[in-house]
């Protein structure tokens, strides 16, 4: 398995954002994380990621329990992000965004520490995206002549070259338009098929619900339904979402 929470909780104040959520994504596997505004989505999403620290529950990635008290911890887990703003430098090349926060040093000519080695960075970076098929018109142009389906690329490829373990995804498809939103989901497939495990927050519920192989609703901070993709329709899934047939547990 490549992540789970189990029976996380989580307060901030008054406010329970997170109850008794639980989900499990297995190596090779596309986990969908949907839920209603305030569900408790970026919540969870934030714990996986070591940025927020459970009350209640526990982590567990590769098979071991965790704990993730910072971004690195996460990272040093195999376990890595892209987030819905992808976090990338607009001015900065291809290249230099695949290892923003990850450069690559080799030795100076007096054994000193610290000068990038380009063609390394660039060579890891071409094999980066050809491993997930992804073509650019150019690694040297700065990531704002890019295409929004082609910066999501970049921002996947990047987390996926420093993930061993598992890639979270917060709202991939949101900013994009019908054709590179089925791009990003063949890659998101692609990703999984490299052996790595998938989390994906998404409203997109059609395409996602396509694409993923298993699904997991959040409703209050619980998880109210954690099944294969292939038993839900779209309706099931916004049934669930605003707690159809849910009240009662919930209450
Ligand atoms: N840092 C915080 N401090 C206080 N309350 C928070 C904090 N983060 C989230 N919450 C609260 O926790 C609850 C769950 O919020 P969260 O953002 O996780 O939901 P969500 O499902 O991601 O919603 P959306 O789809 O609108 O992004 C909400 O009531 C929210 O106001």
């Amino acid at each position: 398995m490549a992540i789970a929470a189990e029976h996380v909780g989580k307060r901030f104040g008054h406010v329970e954002a997170l109850r008794d959520a639980s989900l499990r994504a297995e190596r090779g596997q596309i986990v969908a994380l949907f839920g209603d505004n305030g569900a408790g989505k970026s919540t969870f999403l934030r714990i996986l990621q070591g940025i927020h620290q459970p009350d209640a529950g526990r982590l567990v990635v590769d098979d071991q329990p965790v704990s993730m008290t910072s971004v690195r911890d996460a990272q040093a887990l195999g376990v890595d992000t892209v987030h819905q703003d992808l976090s990338l430098a607009p001015d900065l090349s291809v290249v230099d965004n695949m290892f923003v926060g990850h450069e690559v040093l080799r030795r100076g000519p007096l054994g000193r520490m610290g000068v990038l080695d380009r063609r390394e960075m660039t060579e890891r970076t071409e094999a980066a995206l050809r491993e997930l098929s992804i073509n650019l018109p150019s690694l040297t142009v700065p990531i704002s002549d890019l295409s929004g389906g082609q910066r999501q690329a970049v921002a996947v490829a990047r987390a996926v070259m420093w993930s061993s373990t598992a890639v979270l995804m917060d709202e991939p498809t949101a900013a994009l338009g019908a054709r590179q939103s089925e791009l990003v989901c063949d890659l998101m497939r692609t990703v999984a098929g490299r052996g790595l495990g998938v989390v994906v927050v998404s409203h997109d519920l059609p395409r996602i619900l396509a694409i993923a192989d298993r699904v997991v609703i959040l409703f209050r901070g619980r998880t109210a339904l954690d099944v294969p993709a292939a038993d839900l329709t779209v309706p099931d899934v916004v049934a669930t979402m605003v707690g159809y047939g849910q009240e009662e547990s919930a209450a």
